[in-house]
């Protein structure tokens, strides 16, 4: 059975250290940079997946629409990854407002996305990623052994009617409560 997950934790149940890393609305990677040595990003795939089952509801996926898009990364510090990030968007949106969703290599897809003032953001949703879900199973393969359960965030951007739906997995044993809060940033 495919495992989905309850996307509507409120932020008051995730540990207090991690909340204004969940709750961040500016852009992550300028939050990681500004707090970590020799910010860096991974790429792990650039291509075209099938969306988990929580996702496809969140972009409103036709039934048929059985490929998405998909842009999956580790935010490092140095060689240790701090965040898992997973990233899709509909074919047809590469050739409209996210055009440049394939090309960004190891330039992070937020100086992208928070470049351009016509891109807005939803929302953020939180949840507790357990090990059955696909995207706790992608991060430890990636990143290595991570604790039992992992809280993620994810929000989609709009450029026009195109959807972009980047969801952030945090890894446990760099966010430890020694880390300072994020530095307050404008939110989009
Ligand atoms: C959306 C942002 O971009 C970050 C970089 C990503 C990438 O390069 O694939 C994906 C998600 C984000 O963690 C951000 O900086 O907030």
């Amino acid at each position: 059975m495919p495992h989905t997950a309850f996307w509507h934790s409120p932020l008051i149940s995730a540990p207090r250290f991690l909340r204004p890393w969940l709750s961040e609305r500016g852009s992550l990677t300028q939050c990681l940079i500004a707090h970590f040595p020799q910010f860096n990003v991974r790429v792990l795939q650039q291509g075209w997946q099938t969306p988990h089952l929580d996702e496809r509801a969140v972009l409103h996926l036709p039934r048929r629409q059985m490929r998405v898009a998909t842009r999956e990364v580790l935010l490092c510090s140095k060689e240790k990854p701090l965040v898992f990030a997973h990233s899709i968007t509909m074919r047809s949106s590469l050739r409209g407002g996210f055009h440049l969703f394939g090309r960004s290599g190891s330039r992070p897809l937020g100086a992208l996305l928070f470049a351009d003032p016509t891109i807005r953001r939803s929302h953020l949703s939180w949840c507790k990623l357990n090990r059955r879900h696909p995207l706790w199973q992608k991060a430890v393969a990636a990143a290595g052994p991570q604790a039992a359960t992992l809280w993620a965030r994810r929000s989609v951007f709009f450029s026009g009617n195109d959807q972009l739906l980047v969801t952030e997995v945090f890894l446990t044993d760099v966010f430890t409560p020694s880390i300072l809060t994020p530095a307050a940033s404008a939110s989009k």
